[in-house]
C-alpha cells in the first residue's frame, strides 16, 4: 500500500494525530479484492492484517482522527469527530487516491463517553452494504476489509471488537464545515483553507474564488440529490443521515442501521432509535435539502448567500430528474426525450406503481424483477398474478402499455430490465444469517452472500435463495444505532 498525505500535511488544523491501540487475535473476517483493486493490493497479508488492525506500524502511515461536528435529528452536537475511526492517509491506486480509515481501530480525543470500538455485526454490516451498493452503482464509499478480534466489547450484552476498513474518495462531511463555522475554533480562513483542499482534491476543474465556490456548491447539491434519487430508487434506507453522516463528494456513508426495503412501504423506518420517523425512506429527499440548508449556513461566511440559495433552488429539480431516469429504466420506458425529463406523468405513472405495490404487500425488488419477465404488448403477464388487487393492476398496466408504446425486441428490451433491477440486494435478514455464523465461529456464510451481492443482476440460479423474501423472523428486522 502506497500512502500519501494530504490532508494530514496540508490541514493540520483539522485533525488529532492518535495511535490505533492493538487489538489481540486479528484475523480476516471477510475481504474484498474489488477494493483491493483500487488501492494495488495484490493479497491480504500477514503485515497488511498487523498493520490495519494497529498491531503494527504501517509504512508511511500518519495516523489521525478529524474533527467535525454535526445536526443529528435536528440538533446541533457542536463536537464530534472520529471517535473510532483512525485515518490511516491516502492509498495510492491506479484511479486515484482513497482514504484509508480504521473504523473501530480504538479511541480518540473525540471518542467522548465511546470505547473507540466496533462490534463484529457492525463492522460486517458496513462491510457487505459498501461493497453490494457499490456493485448496484450507487455511490458510496467502499470496504476493503473486515478484521476480526478476540477483544471483548460492551454494549446490551458483551459483544467481540472488530474493525472495518473503510476506502472513502474523501472523509471530508458536511459537519466538517459546520465545525469551522460555529465553533470557537472556527473562521473564514479556516473555512476557506478546507474549501480550496476540497476543491483541489476533488474538483480540480474548477478555480478557488467565487466563481469556483458557486459551482462547487452547485455540483455538491446535484452530487447528494443524485445519490438519494438513488436510495429511493434502489429502495434503500440509510436510517442516520445527520448532517455529520453526509460525505462532501455524494458518496453513501457511515452505514449504521441500515435497511432496503423487502415489502414496499413509504414511511418504512429502519432505526430503532427514530421513533418519530425522522429518517424514514419517505422523508429522505426531504432531509438530504435539510442537510444542504445547513451546509450553506455554514459555508454563508465565505460564499454568496444568492449562490447558495441558487444552487439549493436546484436540488429538487436534480432529483427528480435522476429518479425518473433511474425508475423509467427500471420501468421499461425508453423512450425518454430530454425536454421531458420532469414529465409529471411519468411521475404519476411510477408512484401508481409502488402505491399498487404497498396496498399489496409486494415486495420492491422482486416485483421490479418480475419486468425482465413481462411483455408490455401481452394482456396476460406473470406480473399481474403477484396482485390481489387486479383491478388496480389492470387499470394501471393499461396506463403503462399505452406509454411504454410498441417494444419491437422484446428479449432484448426483457435482457435491458435484468441489467437495471437487481435481483440480489442486501436483506437484513441475510446479513443477520451471516453474522450469527460468524459469531459460531463459521466464516463461509458471509463470503457465500458476499459473492452473490458482487453480482446481484445475474441470475445466479444456484443461489436463489437468496433473492427470497424475509421469513417471519427476519420481517422488518429493525437494527439500533448501537455499534
Ligand atoms: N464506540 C464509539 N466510541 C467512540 N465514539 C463513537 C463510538 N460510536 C460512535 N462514536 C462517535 O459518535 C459520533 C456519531 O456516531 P456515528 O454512528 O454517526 O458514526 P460512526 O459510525 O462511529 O462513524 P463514521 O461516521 O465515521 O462512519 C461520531 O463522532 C462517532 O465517532
Ligand atoms: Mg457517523
Amino acid at each position: 500500500m502506497q500512502l500519501k498525505q494530504d490532508f494530514f500535511e496540508q490541514l493540520p488544523e483539522f485533525y488529532s494525530q492518535v495511535f490505533p491501540l492493538a487489538i489481540s487475535n486479528p484475523h480476516w473476517l471477510a475481504w474484498s479484492q474489488d477494493a483491493a483493486d483500487l488501492i494495488a493490493i495484490e493479497t491480504p497479508s500477514e503485515a497488511l492484517l498487523q498493520g490495519l488492525s494497529g498491531n503494527a506500524k504501517i509504512p508511511d502511515a500518519s495516523y489521525y482522527a478529524q474533527v467535525y461536528s454535526g445536526h443529528q435529528f435536528g440538533g446541533y452536537s457542536p463536537q464530534l469527530g472520529d471517535g473510532r475511526s483512525i485515518i490511516v492517509g491516502e492509498a495510492i491506486g491506479p484511479q486515484g487516491a482513497w482514504d484509508v480509515a480504521l473504523k473501530g481501530g480504538g479511541p480518540t480525543p473525540y471518542s467522548r463517553h465511546g470505547d473507540g470500538r466496533a462490534v463484529m455485526r457492525s463492522a460486517v454490516r458496513e462491510f457487505l452494504i459498501s461493497e453490494a451498493l457499490h456493485q448496484l452503482h450507487v455511490p458510496t464509499t467502499r470496504a476493503l476489509a473486515v478484521i476480526g478480534s478476540d477483544l471483548p466489547v460492551w454494549r446490551e450484552t458483551q459483544e467481540t471488537a472488530a474493525i472495518t476498513v473503510r476506502l472513502a474518495k474523501s472523509h471530508i462531511r458536511f459537519g466538517h464545515f459546520e465545525f469551522f463555522c460555529h465553533s470557537e475554533r472556527g473562521a473564514p480562513d479556516k473555512l476557506k483553507q478546507l474549501l480550496n483542499f476540497t476543491i483541489k482534491q476533488h474538483y480540480p476543474q474548477l478555480t478557488c474564488d467565487a466563481a469556483g465556490y458557486k459551482a462547487w456548491f452547485t455540483q455538491v447539491v446535484a452530487d447528494t440529490a443524485k445519490m438519494i434519487a438513488h436510495w429511493q430508487a434502489i429502495g434503500f434506507a440509510h436510517g442516520v443521515m445527520n448532517t455529520d453522516n453526509m460525505s462532501i463528494l455524494g458518496d453513501s456513508f457511515d452505514f449504521g442501521p441500515f435497511a432496503f426495503l423487502d415489502t414496499f412501504k413509504e414511511d418504512f423506518i429502519c432505526n430503532h432509535s427514530d421513533p418519530e420517523g425522522r429518517y424514514a425512506f419517505s422523508q429522505q429527499p426531504g432531509i438530504g435539502l435539510w442537510n444542504l440548508q445547513r451546509l450553506a449556513q455554514a459555508l454563508a461566511p465565505i460564499i454568496a448567500s444568492d449562490d447558495l440559495i441558487a444552487a439549493l433552488n436546484q436540488y429538487q429539480v436534480e432529483l427528480v430528474q435522476h429518479y425518473l431516469y433511474l425508475m423509467r429504466a427500471k420501468l421499461g420506458i425508453t423512450d425518454v426525450r430530454e425536454d421531458s425529463a420532469l414529465d409529471e406523468t411519468d411521475l404519476e405513472l411510477i408512484g401508481g406503481f409502488t402505491t399498487l405495490m404497498e396496498r399489496n404487500q409486494l415486495d420492491y425488488t422482486n416485483t421490479l424483477r418480475r419486468f425482465g419477465q413481462l411483455d408490455p404488448d401481452s394482456k396476460h403477464s406473470s406480473l399481474r398474478d403477484d396482485f390481489i388487487d387486479l383491478n388496480g393492476f389492470d387499470t394501471w398496466f393499461t396506463r403503462y402499455q399505452a406509454r411504454v408504446g410498441k417494444v419491437l425486441d422484446v428479449a432484448q428490451w426483457q435482457l435491458e430490465r435484468n441489467k437495471i433491477n437487481p435481483k440480489y440486494i442486501l436483506r437484513n435478514y441475510l446479513a443477520q444469517e451471516a453474522i450469527i455464523a460468524v459469531e459460531e465461529g463459521n466464516l463461509a456464510p458471509l463470503h457465500q452472500l458476499q459473492q452473490v451481492l458482487q453480482n446481484p443482476f445475474a441470475e445466479q440460479p444456484e443461489f436463489d435463495e437468496f433473492a427470497n423474501r424475509p421469513p417471519d423472523w427476519g420481517q422488518g428486522l429493525i437494527m439500533s444505532c448501537s455499534s
